[in-house]
Order: C-alpha cells, then sequence, then structure tokens
C-alpha cells in the first residue's frame, strides 16, 4: 500500500452555489483531489448531488483536478457509467452497499476509474480487508455518514493503524 499522505477535501459544507469557486480555492490552497459526497437519498437520508454536476464541475476545472466520487448510495453499480462519463476519477463505494463487490471493482475498472473502498464505523475492518489487493484507496469513516459537521470519532482510528500494519492485505 502507498503510504504517502494526500489531502482530498470534501465539498458537503462548502457554498454549493459557487461550488466551482469553492474547488478552485481548495486546488488553489494545494488540494491534492476533490472528495464530491454523492448522496442518494436512500442509503442516507440527504440527498446532494449526481453526475450533472460532476460533469459541469469537470467543464469549469478542466481534466486535471482528480476526482474522488464517495457514493453514498444504494446500488452503487448504477451510477458508475455516468460517473465515469462525466469525469470521475475514482469511484468510492459502500461495501454495505453492494451484493457483488467483485463485478463492481471490474467494472469500475473497465471503466476507466480507480477503486475506493469504504465501511460503515459499525462495520469491521476486516470485512474491507477482504478486498485490500483489488483496490486503490480504503476509507475508513470516522464520522456517521450522510451528514457534515459532526465529531470526529477518533475510536476509528485502530482500524486505519490496522490496516496500515497489514502490508500482506495490499499485496
Ligand atoms: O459525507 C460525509 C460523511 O458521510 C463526509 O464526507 C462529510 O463530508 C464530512 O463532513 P465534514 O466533517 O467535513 O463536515
Amino acid at each position: 500500500m502507498v503510504s504517502s499522505c494526500k489531502t482530498g477535501p470534501d465539498i458537503l459544507n462548502s457554498n454549493l452555489a459557487s461550488l466551482v469557486a469553492e474547488c478552485l480555492q481548495m486546488l488553489d490552497s494545494g488540494a491534492d483531489y476533490l472528495h464530491l459526497d454523492v448522496m442518494g437519498g436512500h442509503f442516507v437520508p440527504s440527498i446532494t448531488f449526481g453526475h450533472p454536476v460532476v460533469e459541469s464541475l469537470q467543464k469549469h476545472l478542466g481534466q486535471d483536478p482528480f476526482f474522488n466520487m464517495y457514493m453514498m448510495v444504494s446500488r452503487p453499480e448504477q451510477w458508475l457509467k455516468p460517473m465515469a462519463i462525466a469525469g470521475a476519477n475514482r469511484y468510492t463505494f459502500y461495501l454495505e452497499a453492494t451484493e457483488n463487490p467483485g463485478a463492481l471493482i471490474k467494472d469500475i475498472r473497465e471503466n476507466g476509474m480507480k477503486v475506493g473502498l469504504t465501511i460503515k464505523p459499525v462495520t469491521t475492518v476486516e470485512y474491507l480487508a477482504a478486498w485490500a489487493n483489488q483496490i486503490d484507496m480504503a476509507l475508513v469513516m470516522t464520522v456517521i455518514l450522510g451528514f457534515g459537521g459532526q465529531k470526529f470519532m477518533d475510536n476509528m482510528m485502530p482500524k486505519v493503524h490496522w490496516l496500515r500494519t497489514q502490508s500482506h492485505l495490499w499485496t
């Protein structure tokens, strides 16, 4: 596993009416990538935006910014192609949201995106570890998914530590 540190700010609490300007400010401030919070109103109760917004962002920001799609949606399979066409670079899905993670990982790669995998705070990290050698990024959630502005759950950090120390998982 590559352990170099990268910064990917989420845009959930930005001024969504000025999203391009907000993204530019984050990129100018040194963000390595943008973490775009997609909520579908089913897997989580809130709704944010979908692939049309990603497409608009890419038109305005160009090809350079790396878009990590953080998919808080049920059946993430259904948005994979539209997101790839819109310009998404990494498709991060919830392990709990799909019945066939292996097929989804394959499909994400075939559509030219990198693979991110995340789990809910209540899910044990070993569940994610089973897929580690097939993914590009593991996202350990340290807040309850679906809402911004929450208190950081520092009791999730042992999961991060465990993943980082299990080098055999990543090869
Ligand atoms: O959407 C989620 C959690 O589901 C996160 O990606 C939030 O965006 C985090 O929000 P802040 O902690 O930055 O307010």
